[in-house]
């Protein structure tokens, strides 16, 4: 068992077993090991994954962020990421879209906001970071975007109605959802006409990503 309270070995297991699961560049890994890194040295002080899930950070939370950038627009300029917390998937897809994407990661939480400025610092990646409510951020901080994503952070309704303005603006919406994946979407239904998609996760036999492409109200009476 490491200071860090996980298992050195299957720690690199892990990452062994995530390498199989992402196809990308030498620069690309020495960003997320620079991610993984900081997110060892925080993780005593800030709660930023669940400490159960530290033996296998790489799978369970690198990988399966990483699969994001394969549904997004290829030519995407500009990323929102809501609700970053340790910086899934925000700073793994700026790891992995560095150069070429404008990253902005939105976190409420003082200390976890300051940890993704002082993280992308380590990894190399310039990012914005805006430590405020989504809420806030979405009235008026934040560009027009082209994909916006948030794991975790809340329900697909919940969702939906937060980044309705960067939707209905064009931006595609990438949002991975455990096993109840389809009961989400059936109940935003009946708020929202959703152009949605399912796709299988990767790293998760159990869940998926939803990939929204369009949003309306739906008119009532
Ligand atoms: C369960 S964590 C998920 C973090 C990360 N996305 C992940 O998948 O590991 C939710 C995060 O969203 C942040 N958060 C909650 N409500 C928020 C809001 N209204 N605006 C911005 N961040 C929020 C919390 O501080 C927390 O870091």
């Amino acid at each position: 068992m490491s200071m860090a309270g996980f298992d050195p070995a299957q720690r690199a297991a892990d990452r062994a077993a995530a390498a199989r699961l992402m196809d990308v560049s030498r620069e690309t890994w020495t960003r997320l090991d620079a991610l993984v890194a900081a997110l060892d040295r925080w993780q005593a002080k800030t709660n930023l994954v669940a400490p159960t899930t530290l033996a296998q950070v790489w799978t369970r939370h690198v990988a399966d962020s990483a699969q994001l950038v394969e549904l997004a627009p290829k030519d995407a300029r500009v990323w929102v990421d809501l609700g970053s917390g340790g910086g899934f998937p925000g700073l793994v897809v700026a790891a992995r879209l560095a150069g070429r994407t404008d990253v902005h990661l939105v976190e409420s939480n003082l200390k976890k906001a300051a940890f993704l400025r002082e993280a992308a610092r380590a990894m190399g990646v310039a990012v914005t970071v805006h430590a405020v409510r989504a809420e806030a951020a979405l009235g008026g901080a934040l560009p027009r975007a082209d994909v916006v994503s948030a794991r975790a952070l809340a329900s697909l309704s919940d969702l939906l109605r937060l980044a309705a303005p960067l939707l209905k603006t064009g931006a595609v919406g990438l949002f991975p959802k455990g096993e109840k994946a389809a009961d989400e979407l059936t109940q935003a239904q009946e708020s929202w006409n959703i152009n949605a998609s399912f796709h299988s996760s990767r790293t998760d036999p159990a869940a998926s990503v939803i990939r929204v492409e369009g949003l309306s109200e739906l008119r009532s009476g």
